[in-house]
């Protein structure tokens, strides 16, 4: 039977957007996929030219002529051949981008963070719903094979035993100078934005989807963090403590754009019996490794055929062309959550972004 092709509208055309393209053309059988596909049919930059260039760049000489250059974000969200918006603008825009391409009839997948603010993640919550279009944030690591064994081995198969503590780091140099936007307030730069996903990322595999927690928020959540030199609306690194009190799981978290995560160690997760590793990369692991106090040692590889992105786009299409409005795998609820976990983070360190940035209508 022939693939269920999903026709792709991508908003901005920045670094993640060129990777998110190289996914969706890539061939599908080279992951083992067979009833979906994808087809990139818009791209919108905030200048024509700009999104020309990125479809000659991006997209190969035969496919080239099928994919429309747009010059504003607004003109590809009226396209009736986009079937699906991927809003790939900086964080401050995802609520508007995402908002007013599900206002335009169209479905949205939309970059992590979902949004700057708990509010304004469940306004596009709301809209999407009232508007019967699909709506997912783009956390891109839940899709991984690996995250499936990952949660497996944990609450099945409870290989490491009771869990008793969670380390999670993610964290990346951003150079000021070529990565300006994550130094800015007005485009919702900082690390807690950015790079916190990826750190709670883990902790929420870990507790929030507990058995035991049954996708309650932590107990005690304490936050720590530091303002940036470059500039002082940003935090440069956040820290946070959550406590899961059902499951007995106190969890440590670091994200920071300061400095890198030594390769060894990104995720750390201790049990009865012994722990649970990804070295790095925490947005993008190839590997678990188990180390039990017994002595016994397993190592569960991954490799990723492409940048892995397309596993998400995959959900995506599968949802799509079965007539779902979220994803099971990552709801809508979750990243309202996960938008409020970082409020409360904020919120302790008086963290805020101009009005602008923060702003959400009423509804
Ligand atoms: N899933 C993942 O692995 C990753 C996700 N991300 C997320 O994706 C989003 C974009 O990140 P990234 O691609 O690195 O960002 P970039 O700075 O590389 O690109 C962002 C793009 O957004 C558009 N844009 C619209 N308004 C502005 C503005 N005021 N200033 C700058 N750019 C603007 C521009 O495209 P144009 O000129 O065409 O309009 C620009 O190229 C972020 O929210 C980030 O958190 C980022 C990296 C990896
Ligand atoms: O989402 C992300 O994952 C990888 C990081 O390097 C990147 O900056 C971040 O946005």
């Amino acid at each position: 039977m022939a693939p269920f092709t999903l026709k792709w509208g991508i908003v901005a055309t920045g670094g993640i957007a060129e990777q998110f393209i190289k996914d969706l053309i890539a061939d599908p059988a080279l992951r083992g996929v067979s009833d979906v596909a994808h087809l990139p049919v818009a791209v919108a930059s905030r200048s024509v030219e700009k999104a020309q260039a990125f479809i000659d760049a991006q997209v190969p000489a035969d496919l080239r002529s099928k994919v429309t250059p747009y010059g504003s974000y607004e003109e590809l969200y009226k396209d009736p051949a986009v079937d699906v918006v991927y809003v790939a603008s900086p964080s401050a825009f995802h609520y508007k981008n995402s908002l007013d391409a599900l206002r335009a009839g169209k479905n949205v997948l939309c970059e992590k963070p979902f949004t700057v603010n708990a509010k304004q993640a469940k306004h596009l919550q709301h809209v999407a719903k009232e508007s019967n279009l699909f709506l997912m944030e783009a956390v891109w690591t839940r899709f991984f094979p690996l995250v499936k064994t990952f949660t497996k081995l944990l609450h099945e198969d409870k290989v490491i035993g009771r869990v008793h503590r969670v380390f999670s780091d993610f964290s990346v140099w951003f150079d000021p100078k070529t990565r300006p936007t994550y130094y800015d307030p007005n485009t919702g730069g900082g690390a807690l934005l950015d790079l916190g996903v990826y750190m709670n990322l883990w902790t929420l595999l870990t507790c929030y989807h507990h058995p035991d927690n049954k996708l309650s928020p932590p107990d005690v959540i304490k936050a720590v963090q530091f303002r940036s030199a470059v500039n002082r609306g940003v935090d440069e690194s956040t820290s946070v403590i959550t406590s899961w009190e059902k499951p007995q799981i106190v969890c440590i978290g670091t994200a920071s754009m300061m400095i890198d995560t030594p390769p060894e160690c990104v995720v750390r997760v201790q049990g009865t019996k012994g722990q649970i590793i990804i070295p790095i990369h925490g947005s993008r692991p190839e590997k678990i490794l188990v180390r039990l106090d017994d002595g016994a040692t397993r190592e569960y590889n991954f490799p990723i055929p492409g940048q892995g992105l397309f596993w998400e786009a995959d959900a995506v299409a599968r949802d799509i062309r079965d007539g779902k409005k979220e994803e099971a795998l990552y709801p809508l609820s979750e990243s309202v959550f996960a938008m409020e976990l970082m409020d409360e983070i904020r919120r302790q360190n008086e963290l805020v972004f101009p009005a602008n940035v923060e702003y959400c209508e009423d509804f």
